[in-house]
């Protein structure tokens, strides 16, 4: 058989040690690749490590600067964006365990963060590629530590004074490890304009497949989703159908339990959440005051008031002290929510650097805000009406005590039961007293506490009731 032309070239090549045309390609293109993607984990690296020495100086919110971070590098895609800010957000919720490992590293200690954000979020076995020996022998030593090996606040990753103070709760330790997960996406319905069925209906086409759409188990407006779609660019969201907010928040407004042609005020309205699900429950009809001592955060209410279709709110930019426009609404409210300024400890999953930014002096000065706002809030209860006292807060200082505190200097209000109040709208939701306690361990929402407290009928002092209260 004659040998071709082809064949005596590949002899040829194989006798000089070269390999064929197609398999050297295809093998360079591997090796492209595979350093292609350690360059991609290194620039990763940098860039967390960047965000991160911004967010640990603790002078703004962590998703402030990694928003100012992102739009000083608009030209980063999507993938980008979310491998930086999970691996960010992974370290804040791991800081103290990660800082306890990387003490036995070398080099900044910012990049030791970022590498161990990293190999949390996108696996060690990427990291490792892109590391030198010294970093692997080190990443290999550290996560082989077992966490239970670790004093409970290491391995939670708390400051002391709140690993004390959550370590004195129920089943303690699962309510630090539901804190330490992601949040799931949660939307709600607006009832006003279409019902939970429909919406569900519509995100089981094969074009939201991947969002896996679930009833949530106690709101009767609530949908859970999985991973990040674009919301705010569906449809739905443009027509006002739907909203962000976690199950928690949406049994918050269901606990005001508003009705048609009530006068309600939502007295630290902020962003507008509760007040677009009262709004609604209310039909649109009545008054429903939207009150917030900043005027940039009732700003951000209006584009989501305006999408919601109500026409029954009206925002005030309030003043701390005593507001005169407050004053005009003095007995005449039906109901009153006070979802007021907290820790919000109990948010701990969508809001990490919550844990390292406060401390017991800032919830002490909370403290004196949520008194104050409270007895305020109070005098715009009519008698028979009530005043719904909430938080996102898990501490006891900012929810029973502070609730117990005002009922002692207003006899005129008395403790109403919080679960009866839900049953109605809202199933299967068992509290063991007039409180409601929503844990993300037990009920997979943020950490929320509500108390209601009705004004009695027979409390037509306002006058008396002001006095004792103005100090
Ligand atoms: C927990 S946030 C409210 C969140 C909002 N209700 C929602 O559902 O999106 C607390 C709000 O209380 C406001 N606030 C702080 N001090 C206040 C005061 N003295 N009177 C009224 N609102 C106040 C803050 O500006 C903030 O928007």
């Amino acid at each position: 058989m004659s040998r071709t032309t082809t064949d005596k070239g590949r002899d040829r090549r194989r006798l000089a040690g070269k390999p064929a045309p197609g398999k050297s390609m295809r093998r360079t293109g591997a090796a492209d690749a595979g350093a292609e993607r350690r360059d991609i984990v290194a620039v990763r690296i940098e860039q967390v490590r960047e965000v991160l020495g911004e967010v640990l100086q603790w002078s703004l919110p962590a998703d402030a600067v990694l928003s100012r971070w992102l739009r000083q590098n608009p030209k980063l895609g999507s993938r980008d964006r979310s491998e930086v800010a999970d691996a960010v957000f992974d370290v804040l919720r791991h800081l103290r365990r990660y800082r306890h490992y990387a003490q036995s590293g070398s080099g900044p200690a910012a990049r030791r963060l970022a590498v161990l954000g990293l190999a949390s979020t996108l696996g060690a076995e990427r990291l490792m590629q892109s590391l030198g020996d010294a970093e692997q022998g080190w990443l290999s030593h550290v996560l082989a530590i077992r966490p239970d090996t670790l004093p409970r606040g290491v391995r939670y990753s708390l400051p002391d004074w709140l690993d004390e103070k959550l370590g004195g709760m129920a089943d303690a330790e699962a309510l630090m490890e539901a804190l330490n997960q992601n949040a799931p996406l949660d939307i709600r319905v607006n009832p006003l304009k279409t019902s939970r069925d429909e919406v569900l209906g519509q995100l089981q086409e094969d074009a939201y497949a991947a969002c896996a759409a679930q009833a949530t188990p106690y709101s009767p407006w609530g949908i859970r989703l999985q991973g990040r779609p674009p919301l705010n660019r569906w449809k739905l969201f443009e027509k006002g159908e739907i909203e962000v907010q976690d199950e928690g928040s949406q049994l918050l407004a269901a606990l005001v339990a508003p009705k048609r042609g009530e006068m309600i005020i939502d007295y630290c309205a902020g962003a507008g959440g509760k007040t677009l699900l009262i709004g609604a429950l209310m039909r649109s009809t009545g008054r429903l005051y939207a009150f917030d001592v900043s005027a940039p955060r009732l700003a951000r209410a209006k584009p989501r008031l305006a999408r919601s279709g109500l026409s029954n709110v009206v925002p005030v930019v309030i003043s701390t002290g005593n507001d005169t426009r407050v004053g005009r609404l003095r007995g005449k409210a039906h109901r009153v929510l006070v979802d007021a300024p907290c820790s919000g400890i109990g948010t701990l999953r969508r809001n990490p650097d919550l844990k390292w930014r406060q401390h017991p002096e800032s919830v002490g000065e909370l403290l004196k805000t949520q008194a104050q706002i409270l007895r305020q809030a109070a005098r715009c209860v009519k008698p028979g009406g009530r005043l719904v006292y909430a938080t996102c807060s898990l501490l006891p200082e900012e929810n029973e005590q502070q609730v117990m505190r005002f009922l002692e200097e207003n006899p005129a209000f008395r403790l109403r039961n919080a679960g009866e109040i839900l049953a109605d709208r809202c199933q299967g939701l068992a509290m063991e007293d007039d409180f409601l306690r929503l844990r993300p361990d037990a009920h997979g929402t943020d950490g929320f506490f509500a108390a209601v407290l009705e004004r009695t009928q027979e409390s037509t002092q306002v006058v008396d009731f002001e006095e004792k209260t103005t100090n």
